[in-house]
């Protein structure tokens, strides 16, 4: 496994990259499919709409995992559907509930990029795979870790954003914390020697989420169906609507970020749900 790098062409002003993120769409092949009373393929079909008005002068997408609820090749075709109406490229990793070949043969079929990691004047973005085979917790392979390694000795000055499907540190929902990044320590000791800033970014928690642990900012974001209630102990489902990320990366190092959500009421889930 090698790095795959490819330009991050900054077309917005003053060098500043734009990025947006979609995560967790947990699409099925029938696109009336329900994920606790919420239908996955309108509820991403309204998010990519909307995502379409903000689109002006954004670099990249990302789409972090999840992408597909029940790993059918059609899910991710329909994943793919509402991806190629977007102008920016499209790169993307995989979730626990992702299954990597079938999504890897769909996003290839269709021109979607395989590229890992993506190479700006002033900032790098890492695209690692946190998929821990049949678990829903995460942990990153030697050769993910090596990735890291490769990225961060060869352009030392550059400015990390490290998107990674599970979560690196606690976002404090203690059911959802047993299922996060297993070695976030290995990424960490590596973050801590890198001489540039370095910000991780996760979906996998259903929820915004933004914090600094020891100078690395770690950012989680909305599902586009269903979001997880912060600060619960036991699963609990929140009334917030769906949504995506937008991210600007600044040439001094700085990041700045907004989540954007469908209107109040949109995609409301079956709150009875204990699970799935
Ligand atoms: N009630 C529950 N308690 C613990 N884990 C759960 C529960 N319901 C679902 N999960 C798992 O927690 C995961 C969090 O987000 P995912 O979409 O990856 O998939 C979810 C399920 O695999
Ligand atoms: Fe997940």
């Amino acid at each position: 496994m090698t790095l795959s790098t490819v330009p991050l062409d900054t077309h917005s002003r003053n060098g500043v990259a734009e990025l947006s993120q979609i995560t967790d769409t947990h699409l099925f092949a029938d696109r009336e499919g329900e994920l606790l009373g919420v239908a996955t393929w309108h509820s991403c079909r309204a998010v990519v709409n909307a995502m379409k008005e903000e689109l002006a002068g954004c670099d990249a997408i990302l789409a972090t995992g999840d992408l597909s609820q029940d790993q059918s090749a059609e899910s991710y075709r329909h994943f793919v559907a509402m991806m190629s109406e977007l102008t920016p490229p499209v790169f993307w990793l995989p979730g626990n509930h992702d299954e990597a070949p079938v999504m890897q043969a769909e996003l290839d079929a269709a021109g979607v990029s395989q590229a890992n990691h993506l190479l700006g004047e002033h900032w790098q973005v890492l695209l690692l795979d946190s998929q821990a085979q049949g678990e829903t917790c995460g942990r990153l392979s030697e050769a993910q870790l090596t990735l890291l390694d490769t990225a961060l000795e060869h352009y030392p000055q550059h400015h990390l954003l490290l998107a990674v499907h599970h979560q690196a540190v606690p976002v404090g929902c203690a059911w959802l914390d047993q299922h996060n990044l297993r070695n976030a320590e290995q990424l960490q000791v590596r973050l801590a020697r890198h001489q540039a800033n370095s910000v991780v970014l996760c979906g996998h928690v259903h929820q915004g989420f933004d914090q600094v642990f020891d100078g690395i900012r770690y950012l989680a974001s909305p599902s586009t169906c269903i979001q997880f209630k912060p600060l619960s102990d036991d699963f609990a489902l929140d009334y917030m609507a769906p949504g995506w990320r937008q991210l600007s990366l600044y040439p001094d190092g700085r990041l700045s970020t907004r989540v954007w959500r469908l209107p109040p009421n949109a995609f409301v889930p079956d709150f009875s749900a204990r699970g799935y």
